[in-house]
């Protein structure tokens, strides 16, 4: 950076010395022939400074490395351009001939503040619009980049092809509403012209009615054209949506324990969103202000080129600041959606738990809290209004000062007879019109990039093979419920370095009763975790009727395998709509107890479940006791009457009376093949087996009689656990452990 600095402070001097050596040759008069005027001396302006740049550019490539910064090179281009495209602007535009054949801006004054304003120009446009293609790294990630959009951008078209008679119809009409649109400028200087001048009323009449018909046409066409790309648009969001969902909710559970549950819902709303909006919005935005600018740039020319000229000077002004602007603003815009999240977040948490909020007296630091994240919101939506703010007045100044210098000189062109008033004034709509489609084409460029990002982030999880694969297909037509864990070792995604389970084996017999006790933590649910096919063993594996359980097809799998939780989840619906959960053989009409297949069991009964079926049960089972929702749950896994059932800390929160309907009901199912994972003592030592797990082992196993006899881990736990359960008035009555 130092050294290009100096390089071209050294360039500056160089040609600083080579314009006033040319100024004064040229003031002094020497050589006379070097004299002529107008086009002549332009031509010698335009041969001089491409001299000037030969040299200048010559000393810098000497003193530069090879494939050194290209800014200076650019720098230095546009400092000897500066002349002669002023020179030439002054002689087309006001017929203003050079004042001598070095041109006006080669005093030594004159070349200082050109160079200065080249430098400042140049820093200014390498700020915001870093070279890319500087080095070999940054060209083939740039390339790289723009290759990958691309892709992107057609498989998002090719999502579209089930549109594509929506898509080509509002292409028609957009077609149609942009070229009718154009032609009202027109129409409107003419009658401008009509008053003006002679009045015909025929020719005014003719001119108004062409105006309207054109308007109308316009109108017609917008509106159809909109339609028809909204309708495009949502059929193409709805289908990623619901294709972007049946993959998600296809991942392995380890997936949404990685995945933040923000990140899943603004994929599945804001992006796919955005990511519709890329072809059928952008697409839309993009052809219309397109067609725009060629029809009115024809349309400009045809009515003066020259005044087309000066209005090229506000395209590249429009265009930079309107990419700042967007850079600027979409980045503080992405600010506030973040902290309004946050604000939500800490919001929902508070209700969520507003029973502990409410016990611990902690309303005002809530409050305090939520007014915090606020203030951030507010802050930074302030400065993204000032930003917007800034930039909007910045591009009315230009349009303003652009707008002068066209009337400035339009009203040289209408008094040298060049031009008429009306056409004046079209070109003047038609000028306002270009700048807004010059501004639209930028900012779509942009949006373009954001929504082909989107589309990236969705097909990031449309393309997601889940890691534990549900694409087999065993399902034999008995299964007799035999399951072995085999020296299974497994840690979970999110800490991959501490195991939960470390060369855990063991055996569960079909209509036998396995109950897993341990200290929390041991790996209790770990197991059952696995057994469901939630995870994937990173070493062992799991026979069902010895087969590996990954080889069983997956709905087949969860009839057979069916689980109740510690927490049971529950859907917002009714009690018979929960209980039926996911059964496509139970008629809606008929309660869950009353389900074809006459061995199914009487749920309301064994489930000891008081309330009725069509009760609804609230947001996530809400409007029920902790035991309630236990004993629907307990009733959703018996309806599917699995070979498997593994109930998991279940009947903490049921009574005493409830819990010996579900031992009633269980014991009905004599083949069934148990899995229990209890702190009652009175459950446990009905097992066939109890399996003492720690540290992800097994430290004993037995009938109740044969670990009590031989008072190792389970006879201390038992004693622990009876001294707790007596003290928190548990509803076990057991008898101690004799001594
Ligand atoms: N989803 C998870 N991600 C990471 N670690 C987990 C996860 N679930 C459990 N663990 C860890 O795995 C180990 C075994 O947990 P597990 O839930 O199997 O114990 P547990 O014996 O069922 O305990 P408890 O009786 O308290 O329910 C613990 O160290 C726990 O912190």
């Amino acid at each position: 950076m130092m050294e290009s600095t100096k390089i071209f402070a050294a360039a500056i001097c160089l040609d600083l010395a080579v314009c006033s050596a040319l100024h004064y040759v040229a003031k002094f008069g020497l050589p006379p022939s070097l004299s002529p005027s107008g086009w002549q001396s332009l031509a010698q302006i335009w041969m001089l400074a491409g001299l000037r740049w030969a040299l200048v550019r010559l000393f810098c490539v000497v003193l530069t490395k090879p494939g050194s910064k290209a800014v200076l090179h650019r720098c230095v281009t546009a400092i000897c351009l500066l002349g002669p495209v002023y020179e030439s602007g002054l002689l087309v535009l006001f017929e203003k001939h050079p004042e001598h054949w070095s041109g006006s801006l080669s005093s030594p004054g004159k070349t200082l503040i050109a160079a200065t304003a080249t430098a400042i120009a140049s820093l200014f446009w390498e700020v915001n619009f870093p070279d890319s293609r500087g080095d070999a790294c940054g060209m083939s990630n740039g390339t790289e980049r723009k290759q990958r959009a691309r892709a992107l951008f057609m498989r998002v078209i090719r999502y579209s092809i089930p549109d594509a008679l929506f898509l080509c119809g509002a292409f028609v009409f957009l077609a149609f509403a942009v070229i009718c649109e154009m032609f009202i400028p027109f129409y409107t200087g003419k009658v401008i012209d009509i008053l003006g001048s002679h009045y015909q009323p025929t020719s005014f009449v003719t001119a108004i009615f062409y105006m309207g018909l054109f308007s109308m046409g316009s109108s017609v066409g917008a509106g159809l054209r909109g339609g028809l790309f909204m309708c495009s648009l949502s059929r193409l969001n709805k289908r990623v949506r619901v294709m972007l969902f049946q993959a998600l909710v296809k991942q392995e559970i380890g997936f949404f324990e990685v995945t933040k549950t923000g990140d899943l819902t603004s994929r599945l709303s804001t992006d796919t969103t955005l990511m519709s909006q890329s072809v059928a919005m952008n697409v839309n935005i993009l052809l219309r202000s397109l067609i725009n600018m060629v029809g009115v740039l024809v349309l400009m020319v045809s009515l003066s080129w020259k005044l087309t000229l000066v209005t090229f000077i506000e395209f590249p002004l429009i265009a930079i600041s309107q990419k700042i602007y967007n850079n600027r603003y979409e980045k503080l815009s992405k600010e506030v959606q973040d902290s309004i999240a946050q604000a939500n977040d800490t919001a929902g948490e508070c209700v969520a738990g507003i029973r502990t909020v409410r016990s611990f007296n902690t309303e005002r630091s809530e409050a305090r809290r939520y007014d915090d994240r606020i203030m951030v919101t507010h802050d930074l939506k302030t400065r993204r209004d000032t930003v917007r703010a800034v930039y909007l007045l910045f591009s009315r100044l230009v349009t303003l000062a652009i707008q002068f210098l066209m009337l400035y000189y339009g009203r040289q062109l209408i008094k040298r007879g060049e031009m008429s008033t009306g056409n004046l004034v079209s070109f003047i709509l038609y000028q306002e019109n270009m700048g807004s489609n010059v501004m639209s084409v930028v900012y779509i460029c942009g949006n373009m990039l954001n929504s082909v990002g989107a589309a990236a982030k969705v097909f990031e999880y449309l393309d997601r093979e889940p890691q534990v694969s549900t694409q087999e297909e065993l399902q034999p037509e008995t299964l007799r419920g035999h399951v072995q864990f085999q020296d299974l070792t497994f840690s979970y995604p999110t800490r991959p370095d501490r195991p939960a389970l470390k060369g855990f084996s063991l055996e569960m017999k079909p209509g036998h009763m396995t109950a897993l006790v341990g200290a929390s933590g041991g790996g209790k649910s770990t197991c059952v975790s696995l057994l469901e096919r939630f995870y994937q063993p990173q070493e062992g594996e799991i026979l069902l009727d010895g087969q590996p359980l990954h080889r069983y097809q997956h709905k087949y799998l969860h009839s057979m395998v069916a689980m109740v939780g510690q927490e049971p989840v529950l859907f917002s619906g009714s009690i018979r709509d929960n209980i039926a959960y996911g059964l496509t053989d139970c008629p809606p009409g008929e309660g869950a107890g009353s389900c074809p297949q006459g061995k199914r069991p009487r749920l309301h009964q064994q489930t000891g479940a008081r309330v009725c079926f069509g009760t609804d049960v609230g947001e996530r089972g809400s409007q029920l006791s902790g035991g309630q929702k236990q004993r629907i749950a307990i009733a959703r896994a018996l309806i599917r009457q699995p070979q498997v059932l593994i109930l998991d800390e279940v009947t903490s929160s049921l009574d005493t009376e409830s819990e010996h309907m579900i031992q009633q009901a269980l014991a009905s199912c004599p083949s069934q093949t148990l899995l229990v994972i209890a702190h009652r003592l009175k459950t446990v030592e009905k097992a066939d087996q109890i399996v003492v797990i720690d540290q992800g082992q097994v430290l004993e196993q037995g009938t109740h009689q044969e670990l009590m006899d031989k008072k190792g881990n389970y006879y201390k736990l038992r004693e622990r656990l009876f001294s707790e359960n007596n003290s928190s008035g548990s509803a076990d009555h057991s008898k101690p452990p004799s001594q």
